[in-house]
Order: structure tokens, then sequence, then C-alpha cells
């Protein structure tokens, strides 16, 4: 079967953002975890999202990895290829996103992209090829201080220019407002001058709906979640979707409910407060991991004794920027964060065995972390929760019904979110 849509997103709670949009636009959709199988079953999807766990390894493995997912999408004869990265456009200076889009372009044989990270329904726009979110650019919006891709340049032209010795270029605002035959024309024009990747002004939905018209036709698109909002329509004008009558439904949810935070995002740092007003919590510390093997039995411990009251529990290590910038000083930015994604990891595979049904893990890191450990490969997309993350379900062996899953990006979500989720799960 041919596949509508393939696409290869950076990280688990990219991929599920991702879904999320496409499954609300009538698409139905696969998340798979790393590249398949080659006997993976595949009937009836319109779009299969491979999750990797690839922005901030170094650029010749996520190459490598971005390469291996697209071989495996062209044996499925899928008609566009999407690369997922960030609305925030989290990148190190080496890369990955310039290096990837380089190398899918290269073998897809594709002179151009676009790149359209913006998110407008969660406040990610861009103008004039400087991001913001909400009414802040980029490096003055928390994410100077992410711990592992800190972003301190909200010009993308010219973070881009730093990962690919390729030309980038800019669609500006006013040139889409002219339409999606004049934006087709000014990106031909651009491919003409050797410009190999277009950063996208987009300040809302019109501005997607717009560049999808003007891409459908593109092997390679590039982005956030939001052009998969835009893209489904233009499929389905070129009849290649079926109306589907609810693409996002799941099982009734059972067992109990643990929330995983490796986030330090200032949304997860505020979900995190809201949710310790209300209920149970335990603060992991990766200083104190590096010491003591006892600080993650001490966790287990907690864990077990506040999920037997049937309370929701969280485990954290999210912590402001000064504690991660001391954890990061005495343990070196890699190691702090692996301490704190196998202890947060190594929690879940106990506590699910034990009998937690609905996870919600917070971070993009963290969840692949969290994915990794309890071996899921495949995931199910649901209703939404907050724009951006669905709720999911995960075949597990393990366990006589599926675990439900929700992967929250760092930035996403109010803030009752930790709570909330869980309310609104059948
Ligand atoms: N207290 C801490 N000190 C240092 N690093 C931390 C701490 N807490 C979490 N981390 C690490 O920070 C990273 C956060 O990234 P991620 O999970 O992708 O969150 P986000 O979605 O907000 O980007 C992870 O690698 C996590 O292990
Ligand atoms: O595009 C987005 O903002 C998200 O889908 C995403 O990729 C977020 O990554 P994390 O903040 O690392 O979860």
């Amino acid at each position: 079967m041919t596949l509508v849509l393939g696409a290869i997103a950076d990280d688990f709670t990219g991929a599920t953002d991702l879904a999320n949009n496409l499954v609300r636009a009538g698409m139905r959709c696969v998340q798979v975890i790393g590249v398949p199988q080659a006997d993976l079953p595949l009937d009836e999807v319109d779009a299969v999202i491979v999750a990797l766990k690839s922005r901030s390894v170094p650029a010749e493995h996520a190459v490598a990895d971005a390469l291996a997912a697209l071989d495996w999408l062209r044996t499925q004869d899928a008609r566009q290829v999407f690369f997922k990265y960030c609305s925030t456009f989290d990148s190190t200076e080496a890369g990955n996103i310039g290096p990837v889009a380089d190398a899918l372009l290269e073998r897809l044989e594709a002179k151009q992209t676009v790149m359209v990270p913006a998110f407008p329904l969660n406040g990610r726009t861009v103008y004039q090829g400087h991001l913001f979110v909400g009414d802040r650019l980029l490096n003055d919006s928390g994410m100077q201080h992410h711990p592992l891709t800190p972003m301190t340049d909200a010009d993308l032209v010219r973070v881009l220019g730093r990962q690919t010795p390729h030309a980038v270029g800019l669609a500006a605002r006013p040139m889409l407002a002219q339409g999606a035959a004049a934006t087709r024309s000014h990106l031909e024009a651009l491919a003409g001058q050797g410009v190999r990747h277009v950063i996208c002004d987009t300040l809302d939905e019109d501005d997607l709906e717009v560049l999808a018209e003007a891409v459908v036709d593109h092997s390679l698109v590039t982005g956030g979640s939001g052009l998969g909002q835009a893209l489904p329509a233009q499929y389905r004008h070129r009849g290649w979707l079926a109306e589907v009558a609810e693409p996002g439904r799941l099982s009734p949810a059972t067992g109990s409910a643990l929330v995983l935070s490796g986030s330090c995002s200032r949304a997860t740092l505020g979900q995190v407060a809201h949710f310790l007003e209300l209920h149970p919590g335990f603060a992991l510390d990766p200083l104190k991991l590096a010491e003591d093997e006892r600080h993650l039995t001490q966790a287990l411990a907690f864990a077990r004794e506040a999920l037997a009251d049937e309370s929701p529990v969280l485990i954290y290590a999210s912590a402001d920027p000064e504690r991660v910038q001391i954890a990061q000083t005495a343990l070196g930015v890699e190691r702090a964060g692996e301490l704190v994604e196998h202890a947060l990891g190594e929690l879940a595979r106990t506590l699910v065995d034990e009998g937690v049904g609905r996870l919600l893990v917070a971070g993009g890191e963290t969840s692949g972390a969290v994915v990794s450990a309890l071996g899921i490969r495949q995931l199910r997309i649901g209703d939404q929760i907050d724009p951006g993350v669905p709720w999911t379900q995960a075949p597990l062996q393990s366990r006589g019904a599926p675990l439900s899953l929700a992967l929250k990006s760092g930035n996403f979500g109010g803030p009752d979110f930790f709570t909330r989720a869980f309310e609104v799960l059948p």
C-alpha cells in the first residue's frame, strides 16, 4: 500500500505532537519508535511517524538514523516525507536540523525544502525569519536555558546558516500574503538561485494553509507540527485520503496514574508546582543519583506507597536553571541528563510492571528514555489533552490491557496539565 505521508521526528514528544495534528485533521496514523522492522503490519493507515531520539546526539548519528528511517519509508512508497523538529527549532551549533535536512534532500535527489517550525496554536510564530514564543523572541523565552539545546538566537536564517554549507533563504510574510501560487513561484525562484533551505514566516493558520498548498508536491517538507494541521486538506483535495469516522479512538484506560518529569522548561516547572499543591511528589536530584543508588530506591519506595493510596504520583527531576547549572557543572551536561533519564526509565519499568497503567511523561528526551526503557515499539494516537499533546496507547505484553501514555513536550500544556490529563482520560 502507498503511504500518503512518512514522517521522521527527532524526538518522541515531537512525533506524538505531529501525529496528534494529523489525526485531528482526519488522517489515520501510527507512531513507531525507531526504524520499524520490515514486516510492520500497516493496514489502513495514511501516515507513519518514525520517532527517533536524535535531537541532541552527534550530527553524524542523527543523519544515519534519519537516512535509515527514510529508506524504510521509501519501501512504503510514502508520497511525501516530513522531517519534524521542534517548534522552537531546538538544535546544537553543529546541528542537527541542517545536516539531517541536507542528507534527506540528497537521498531524495531534491533541490530544496521549506523550514516551517511555527505552531501558532501554541504561540510559536515566525516573522522575518525570527521565531517568537508567545510575545517573546526565542532567545528570551526560557529556551535560552534549555539543559541540552539552549537557543540563544531567534534569527533562524542565521541559526540554520551555521548548520549547513548551503544557502538559506526566507519566504517572508508579505510574500505569503500573496497566496499559494506566488509562494510556489518564490520558492522556485529561490531554488533557481541555489537556495536549498527556505525558512518560512508563519503568523497564523492562514499562512499554514498557504504554505501547505504551495509545498504539497515537494518530496520533502520540514518543520514543527503546525504544517501537519494544514497538509491533510491538501492531500484530501488530491483524493489521497479516505474519510474516517474516528481516527483517534482508544480503549478505556486501566491502572494507577504516574507522572514522570525530566523537563526543566518554564511550562513544566509551573505544572510541577501546580500538581504538588494537590498530590504527592518526589524530587530526584542528579547529584544524589550520582552519589548513591539509594536515592533511586527511595524514589521507588515513595511512589509505591503513594500509588497504594490511589492518588496520582509525580516523580520529577525538573529544576530551575540555577539548580540545573549546579548539577551540570558538577557532573557535566551529558552525565547529568543521563542519570536523570536512566532513573526515570527504571522507575517507569518497575512501576508499570507493578500496575501503573496511566503514565504521563514530561520532556522530549525524557520521553525517549522512558519509552525505550518500557520496550514500546508502537503508539496509537487518541484524543488531545492540550494542543500538541494527545493520549496514546501502547500494546504491552506484560499487561493484559494497553498502557495509556501521554508524552508532553516540555513547553506545552496549561498549568493544570498534570492533573487534568487524568481527568479527561476515558
Ligand atoms: N535537575 C536536572 N539537572 C540537570 N539536567 C536535568 C535535570 N532534570 C532533567 N535534566 C535533563 O534535562 C533534559 C531535559 O530535556 P527534555 O526531557 O527533552 O525536556 P524538554 O522537553 O523540556 O526539552 C533531559 O536530558 C533531562 O534528563
Ligand atoms: O514542536 C514542538 O514544540 C514539540 O513537538 C517538540 O518537539 C518539543 O520537544 P520537547 O520540548 O523536547 O518535548
